[in-house]
């Protein structure tokens, strides 16, 4: 705990909650939860075994499988190796499931019906908690924010760090506050809001910021509504997303099965009450919205702040400035199969898809099923799919007669997973098929290779269904009001608490608890990050000079980078011919394109990337897009801009971003262009043209000592190991629910001098 006068944010007071220890800025932060899935663990616990290190916290870690799953019924499940078809998927679970048990975690399987997408059970279960630090190797960890939270997605290499020392290495991010007041018009639901919102500021608009979601508007919704917008935070660039917490969170969590009991519920609200920003706070950027501006609001291209209101029309390349911009839509449009002026109201639609972390909690599926009540899915529709966010979601809808109203009208009812959200499992578009997603993501191919994704609400994405075309849903008055026929049953809202206790009909997952790191006779914290720096092959960075490949696209995002159907790897190596694989081959011949410049001589040896559209990297934090790239040869990638935890993960692997001026990054472009050779020089900073210029650049001095000499972050944190088990102490005390005693009877007991180790 830092003690300070000066005001503060929200974001500035919980931050300043976890700070284990401060050099320079360059902290290390205590992390409170830790959420981990299939897809983003395999090569971090593989990690820990090569170092020989454990879990430090398993109270405060839990395990679902999610993104590869099928949703499709699962009476007859009786194992993962028996139930998922395709193989890489099927290992990748397994993978998790034999993790979990070597490292003595807490995990929601396939068969517990508490198993859902990582965010929708931490809320759900109250694992998630106001003034905490959330994490996953997740981007759309971002959600959890909802409750004041500090919660935001890290690479696999820092799923790996914080499994080894509950820690992440880190600096404070910048505020920006996005404040919306006024009653929002009809239609119109917070999944507009937030389209609305990165609309205005790009998806590059928070980058290097935490964003504060504030005013009336925000304060009137829902935490249902307010995880929809906090869960596209990372959509607007941002690190994080924030709310602070107030009486609707405290009924949200009220009796959740991880959520405190008795007097130590008391101690929370007290705590949880001190976390809003000060009045006189100060944000480095503010953006101010009239909630009576914001329209149903759809997607046209292949980015998430490619929006405009149902009522608009597509827009045309010639309303972007020259350049990249407008480079970028020309090609949106002819991905998406658009013309400009065309009427978005008008674009027929193939396929709906209502789910994802963004929209499948119950509000979401009651808001579909009072648009669809009494009406049919139209008969041009060759798919209607809802995927309730998780198992309890999924019971309580059919408790409250939500299913029985959405097959009456054509829908498909699933398991609970990300589904076609991003289409790692069965589900997923066929090429130029297109669909009405309550998802979070439209980037070129995330729902299936050629598909075409426009981002609405759940009651937008009913409508469409109904209409068979995108649709503004004040159109559709409600059909059915009051009708209580056997196939359209009167609905009833019931008490979501009712379904997410530990009473569940399926066990919980048997975790035993690791237990402090072994001292005696156990290898030293250098020895171990030698020990973990060889195992990950951790390259030094000093001097890189060579051809470069220029990418001048704008948002090159990590789908784009590497597609979902390589992240069903376990290892990190050999994806190299897979980078870019959506523009580096023709999708009917799967050759080579020799459009593409790294399929061109002399660029397939280049070992820098320019890019002068900026954003690179947006989007997921699979840090797959990095090893890649690295397996390509790429060691450097100089660009505008980069998102944040593509920038963070490529520093990781001994990879380098340089951000520099617009003017720069073209001149360097168009060097590549002519073949002529960059040299980057980390050592001083430099960049250096073929005819001798020398371009400066910025670079973090503790990131740059880390990739000089090749060192591993987590042997560097375990050196400050007496000063995590001091933070402990003082959590266990201070914040005594955050133990996670709830867990398999654990119970975990604080240290009571500042050398004696955790104590299970
Ligand atoms: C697989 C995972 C790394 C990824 C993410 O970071 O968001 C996924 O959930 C996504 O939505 O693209
Ligand atoms: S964005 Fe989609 S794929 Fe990613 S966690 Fe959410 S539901 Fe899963």
């Amino acid at each position: 705990m830092v003690a300070t006068s000066k005001p503060r944010t929200l974001y500035e007071k919980v931050f300043d909650d976890h700070v284990v220890t401060d050099d320079n800025g360059n902290n290390i932060m205590f992390i409170d939860r830790h959420l981990v899935h299939e897809v983003t663990s395999p090569q971090a616990f593989e990690g820990l075994r090569n170092a020989g290190r454990k879990v430090r916290r398993p109270d405060c870690t839990l395990a679902t499988v999610d993104h590869n799953i099928p949703t499709s019924k699962r009476e007859n499940f009786k194992s993962i190796s028996t139930f998922i078809e395709e193989q890489d998927s099927r290992t990748q679970c397994a993978t998790l499931e034999e993790n979990i048990k070597e490292f003595g975690l807490t995990y929601f399987g396939m068969d517990d019906s508490r198993q859902g997408i990582v965010h929708i059970i931490g809320p759900e279960q109250g694992f998630t908690l106001p003034g905490t630090t959330v994490v996953c190797g997740d981007s759309h960890t971002s959600t959890h924010g909802a409750f004041g939270a500090l919660a935001f997605g890290i690479g696999t290499s820092e799923v790996e760090h914080v499994l080894a020392t509950q820690t992440l290495q880190s600096r404070k991010s910048k505020n920006m506050k996005v404040c919306v007041d006024g009653p929002l018009g009809e239609g119109v639901t917070s999944k507009d809001l937030v389209l609305h919102v990165i609309g205005i500021i790009g998806t590059a608009g928070g980058t290097g910021c935490v964003i504060e979601f504030c005013g009336s508007t925000i304060r009137s919704l829902s935490m249902e509504a307010r995880m929809s917008i906090c869960n596209m935070a990372i959509e607007g660039g941002a690190r994080a997303g924030m709310i602070a917490p107030d009486q609707i969170t405290y009924d949200y969590l009220k009796s959740r099965p991880l959520a405190p009991k008795g007097e130590e519920w008391d101690k929370a609200i007290k705590y949880w009450s001190t976390l809003q920003s000060d009045p006189e706070a100060s944000y480095d950027i503010e953006v101010n919205i009239e909630a009576k501006d914001i329209p149903p609001t759809v997607s046209w291209g292949t980015s998430p702040q490619d929006v405009v209101s149902i009522t608009g029309n597509v827009p045309s390349p010639e309303s972007f400035p020259e350049g990249p911009k407008r480079q970028g839509c020309e090609r949106a449009l002819e991905y998406m199969g658009l013309k400009a002026g065309a009427k978005m109201s008008e674009i027929p639609i193939d396929k709906v898809f209502i789910g994802s972390c963004t929209n499948s909690r119950i509000e979401d599926l009651r808001a579909v099923a009072a648009v669809a009540r009494g009406r049919k899915v139209a008969s041009n529709v060759k798919l209607a799919m809802i995927v309730p966010g998780s198992g309890n979601v999924k019971r309580q809808a059919e408790a409250e007669g939500i299913d029985r109203v959405l097959t009456a009208a054509g829908f498909d009812w699933r398991e609970a997973g990300c589904s076609m959200c991003l289409g790692m499992n069965p589900d997923q578009l066929s090429p130029q098929e297109r669909c009405a997603s309550t998802s979070n993501r439209n980037f070129e191919g995330r729902q299936g290779a050629g598909g075409r994704t426009h981002l609405c609400s759940p009651a937008m994405a009913a409508a469409a269904a109904i209409t068979g075309r995108l649709t503004d849903v004040r159109e559709l008055a409600p059909a059915l009001p009051s009708s209580t026929s056997d196939s359209e049953p009167a609905l009833k809202i019931l008490d979501p608490k009712d379904y997410t206790t530990n009473q569940s009909t399926l066990k919980l997952s048997e975790a035993k608890p690791q237990g402090p790191p072994e001292t005696d006779g156990a290898p030293s914290a250098v020895q171990q990050a030698t020990r973990a720096a060889a195992a990950a092959g951790m390259t030094k960075f000093t001097v890189v000079k060579g051809l470069a490949a220029a990418l001048d696209l704008p948002n090159i995002d990590t789908d784009m980078i590497i597609p979902k159907q390589f992240l069903k790897t376990i290892k990190r190596t050999g994806l190299g011919s897979a980078a870019f694989y959506g523009m580096r081959y023709d999708p009917q011949t799967g050759k080579p394109d020799p459009n593409f410049v790294l399929n061109q001589e002399p660029w397939t040896k280049a070992s820098i990337l320019i890019n002068v559209g900026g954003n690179f990297g947006c989007g997921s934090s699979r840090e797959h897009a990095p090893w890649a790239l690295l397996d390509q040869g790429i060691r450097c990638i100089i660009s505008t801009s980069f998102a944040d935890i593509f920038f963070n993960n490529t520093f990781k692997n001994g990879m380098l971003p340089v951000v520099l001026p617009q003017e720069d990054v073209v001149k360097l472009s168009q060097d590549a262009k002519e073949s002529k050779e960059v040299e980057v020089d980390l050592e001083n900073k430099v960049v250096k043209r073929y005819n001798g210029e020398s371009i400066p650049f910025n670079v973090d001095d503790f990131r740059r000592h880390c990739l000089l000499n090749g060192l591993d972050d987590i042997g560097l944190t375990l050196q400050k190991e007496d000063d995590i088990v001091t933070f402990e102490k003082r959590r266990s005390e201070t914040w005594p629910w955050l133990d996670g005693q709830e867990y398999a009877g654990r119970t975990f007991n604080p240290p009571k001098s500042k050398s004696q180790k955790m104590d299970w």
